[in-house]
């Protein structure tokens, strides 16, 4: 269970009054998650989600915090920072930075077909020209800086060819970052996360069995500004693959990119990209699940992700590379 920080009734109702929330029914932990600590919160005005942040700082939050916000009001399903009567969104509980934001309806589609991958696509491209006005700036803090940083770290942990897989990919995509194409790409605030377990569908009261819709992207606190192809791959390499071999399902991976590009067309460079950025996004994950796993952080009952996955993964996108076809 991913509760890092336990915070009492007491706590809870302190923060449920100044934002005016009214009186506390229920707080429950929330046993999902490897990066916060979240709470469901329930009050006589509603249902929230509190979340105590681990790793980020009150100097890195409001990007985060107020990039939600943002895309809220431009009409993205996004679940809305509450604020205060000051306007303030951000709070701090047992030390650490708070907030608390609307509770999505529905849940995880951990099966995704074609129907699932094309709202995402459209709803993804959406986001992103909502982003180009978003006001504040933050890199993407799990971007290729992060990458050069942390495979060194991590190689000690790996097998002879795991460490030549690993070298050689960081060294193709720091090469592809320095490359005129890769500088053409369109940019903005991204998600960087966006996974089955990030976004929630609800069924639709009289409608076709199945056919859930989506209520809403959340968990935003890997976002940062990078290239929008890159949180296109992101989602391409988890909505659109078989799980068990990593493998991109073309017709779902078609689809999204379909949907996606009746919203925004992408341009001839990331059509020409996509593939190499297909490769990085899943060398980001490898990364990451490699320092889970082999540099965990305390907590009761952490179950690190299997960084196996994306070894597989990124071994399928070199040995197959992925074109979407254009229109
Ligand atoms: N706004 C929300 N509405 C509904 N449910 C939410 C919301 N935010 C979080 N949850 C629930 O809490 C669970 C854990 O949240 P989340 O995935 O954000 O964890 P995390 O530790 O912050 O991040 P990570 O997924 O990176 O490990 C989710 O799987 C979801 O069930
Ligand atoms: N989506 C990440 C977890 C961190 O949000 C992963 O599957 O490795």
């Amino acid at each position: 269970m991913a509760v890092f920080t336990e915070v009492s009734l007491a706590q809870a109702q302190a923060l449920a009054d100044r934002l005016n929330l009214g009186a506390v029914q229920a707080l429950q932990g929330i046993k999902a998650g490897i990066e916060n600590t979240n709470y469901f919160l329930n009050t006589e005005s509603g249902s929230y989600v509190l979340t105590v942040f681990e790793r980020l700082t009150f100097e890195q939050l409001p990007f985060y915090l107020r990039l939600m916000e943002h895309l809220a009001q431009r009409g993205v399903a996004v679940p809305a920072p509450h604020a205060d009567a000051q306007g303030e969104i951000l709070f701090e509980l047992a030390g650490k930075p708070a907030a608390v934001v609307d509770k999505l309806a529905g849940g995880h589609q951990l099966a995704p077909d074609l129907h699932h991958c094309q709202q995402v696509g459209a709803q993804l491209a959406r986001m992103h020209l909502a982003g180009q006005d978003f006001p504040l700036s933050q890199p993407n803090l799990r971007g290729l800086a992060w990458w050069s940083e942390t495979v060194p770290v991590v190689l000690p942990f790996l097998s002879p060819a795991q460490s030549e897989l690993i070298s050689s990919e960081l060294a193709f995509q720091q090469q592809l970052a320095a490359s005129q194409s890769y500088a053409e790409l369109p940019r903005g605030p991204i998600h960087a996360d966006l996974f089955r377990d990030n976004v929630m569908f609800a069924e639709v009261e009289g409608g076709l069995p199945g056919r859930e819709r989506l209520t809403g992207f959340f968990d935003f606190y890997f976002a940062g500004v990078d290239t929008w192809l890159f949180d296109l791959a992101v989602c391409l390499n988890d909505w659109c693959i078989d799980l068990a071999s990593g493998r991109l399902d073309a017709a779902r991976a078609q689809a999204f990119v379909d949907a996606y590009e009746g919203v925004r067309p992408l341009s001839g460079a990331e059509h020409r990209l996509l593939p190499a950025l297909l490769r990085g996004a899943a060398l980001r994950f490898w990364i990451s699940r490699l320092w889970d796993f082999h540099l965990p952080r305390d907590a009761a009952l952490l179950k690190p992700h299997d960084p196996g996955h994306f070894e597989r993964v990124l071994r399928e996108r070199v040995a197959e590379p992925w074109h979407a076809l254009k229109d």
